[in-house]
């Protein structure tokens, strides 16, 4: 895989066929799916812990290896999340394209206007 850009493409293409079917024994990802969006919820939870305390390493000792593989394991099991809910990696680049180039400040004082505009 040469491209950044095309590891994201072809693996949200390797996720949703392994949602669509796939032995478990073989598959993780395939295993995952059968058992169901509990699991895969504790997978996410147990990778966003494991980077937090990756980071704190990272900070401590300089050495980012542990912090990049532990994100990529978070990410991993995002997508798969987003997979089992028949969402893509695709729409949350939307999203953020939307959001480009918006002040994250903005974009909060905008949310709490329309919410006073409501009431
Ligand atoms: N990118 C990944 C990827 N990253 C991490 N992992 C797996 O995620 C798992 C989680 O790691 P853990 O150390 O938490 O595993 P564990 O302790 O055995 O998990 P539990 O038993 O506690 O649930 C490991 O088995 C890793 O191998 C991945 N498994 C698959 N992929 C991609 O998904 C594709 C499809 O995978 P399969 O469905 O397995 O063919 C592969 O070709 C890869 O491109």
């Amino acid at each position: 895989m040469t491209n950044n850009t095309d590891v994201l493409a072809a693996l949200t293409k390797i996720l949703a066929e392994r949602k669509k079917g796939g032995d478990g024994d073989k598959s993780y990802v395939a295993s995952l799916h059968q058992k169901g969006l509990n699991k895969i919820l504790e997978k996410v939870g147990e990778e966003a812990t494991e980077t937090i305390l990756a980071a704190k390493d990272a900070e401590a000792t300089g050495d980012t290896k542990d912090l990049i593989a532990e994100t990529a394991d978070l990410w991993f099991h995002s997508l798969v999340m987003l997979s089992h809910l028949d969402e893509s990696a695709d729409s949350v680049m939307q999203e953020l394209a939307r959001r480009f180039g918006v002040s994250g400040h903005d974009e909060k004082a905008s949310r709490s206007q329309s919410k006073t505009t409501h009431h």
